[in-house]
């Protein structure tokens, strides 16, 4: 297939985003480099405690399920006049999605581009393309450089790995949902399977260590460990697989999908070697603009935020939610993510706005409902009246295509 094989010649995007990917990558880039994903960064970013008034009024009346509504238009108190004064240039701004306009379309009619972390052959790219069909994926060497494509209209979305069923959230990308400003707009869920790939003629026997992204390696624990493997860490497990074709190693292999092994033309020695069969990872997507949240179907909503210290106030947070009915997400393999606190004393939290704080800790929650819903309004403005900060990074319909 000619589109096929023109997206197999991407380089991913680098660093440096200038241009398009260019059409040529023959050369193998050194990617064996560990970067552990569950120790906590410094954050340098200041987030604001209060929400961008421009933001507020972004939507209009489009919607016809829901009230037009920024997600995080409810955290502002109202102020008529302010709102008056504000509208000529708010009308200027840029719409948000509609969650009906699940288009794989821009408007002149081109595929959606789609900035993915990995090579071709990573499971995020086969996310992307679950998450918008026809999409033009486009892989980038760092999940940043995915944000910064986004921020630059270089693509349209980013699709990102946030957290497996086995390894737990991933914080790296919720640092970098903070520190950007993108809206997630969507989640897909992709069921993971794994595969011990290897050398033409390379037999398991021969293999000394294996190479792959952490969370490949943890979802594969087990395994790994019966056959007395030694671990490295990579980048993507896509790109390990490239590495291992690449230099023909015959002692070395990779733990990638059977999709890198056709790809890369290696051997799959051993199919479906994670340690829980029910290894779901899920992905957000994400975009510049917020969608409009809807009722039509099921919401969750993403937040953020930090508490003063004191006894009881995580007890007083989560209560919010429970006064509301409002199911926080419970599903096992979000586990960690239903609420996670990370130390950040005396580290400042910024941002590209001026205000800048000190947080001890960060919450993020994610709830089932939408921020169209009257509940979810109520129950934020109720937050915000003790959070230290709160930003909502986005409110879009759950993926039900996977129920584990
Ligand atoms: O490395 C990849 O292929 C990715 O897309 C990241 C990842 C790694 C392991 C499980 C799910 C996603």
């Amino acid at each position: 297939m000619a589109a096929s094989v023109a997206r197999s010649q991407l380089t991913p995007l680098s660093r440096q985003i200038t241009a398009k990917p260019s059409q040529s990558d023959q050369t193998p880039k050194c990617i064996v480099r560990f970067r552990p994903l569950n120790i906590p960064r410094r954050f340098n970013v200041t987030v604001k405690a209060s929400i961008n008034r421009n933001d507020e009024k972004i939507g209009g009346n489009n919607n016809k399920t829901a009230p037009a509504l920024h997600p995080q238009s409810i955290l502002d108190d109202d102020d008529d006049e302010e709102d008056a004064a504000s509208k000529d240039s708010l009308n200027s701004l840029p719409r948000p999605l509609s969650s009906a306009q699940f288009s794989n379309f821009v408007s002149d009619g081109s595929r959606l581009r789609v900035a993915y972390q990995g090579v071709r052959g990573a499971y995020s790219e086969s996310a992307a393309e679950k998450a918008y069909p026809n999409c033009e994926a486009v892989p980038c060497e760092q999940f940043d450089t995915a944000f910064e494509a986004v921020e630059r209209w270089l693509v349209d979305r980013a699709v990102l790995p946030i957290e497996n069923s086995l390894g737990g959230s991933i914080h790296r990308n919720y640092d970098l949902l903070l520190r950007h400003r993108l809206h997630i707009v969507g989640e897909v869920k992709f069921a993971v399977r794994h595969c011990l790939l290897a050398n033409p003629g390379v037999k398991v026997e021969d293999l000394k260590r294996v190479l792959s992204h952490p969370q490949a390696l943890a979802q594969c624990e087990n395994t790994l460990t019966k056959l007395g493997l030694v671990r490295e860490a990579v980048d993507d497990t896509a790109g390990a697989a490239k590495y291992v074709s690449f230099e023909q190693l015959k002692d070395t292999g990779a733990v990638a999908s059977s999709s890198a092994a056709a790809i890369y033309g290696l051997n799959i020695l051993a199919e479906d070697i994670q340690d829980d069969c029910d290894n779901v990872t899920r992905f957000l997507m994400l975009a510049r603009e917020p969608i409009i949240p809807g009722t039509d179907r099921p919401f969750k909503t993403s937040i953020v935020f930090s508490l003063e210290e004191g006894p009881g106030v995580l007890f007083k947070a989560l209560a919010v939610f429970a006064l509301r009915q409002i199911n926080l997400t419970k599903h096992f393999y979000v586990f960690l993510n239903q609420i996670e606190s990370r130390p950040l004393r005396n580290q400042p939290l910024r941002s590209s706005d001026d205000n800048s704080g000190y947080f001890d800790y960060l919450f993020y929650v994610d709830f089932e409902a939408s921020m169209a819903d009257q509940k979810a309004q109520n129950a934020l403005r109720h937050l915000k009246e003790f959070a230290t900060f709160l930003r909502v990074l986005g409110s879009y319909p759950i993926d039900t295509t996977i129920v584990p």
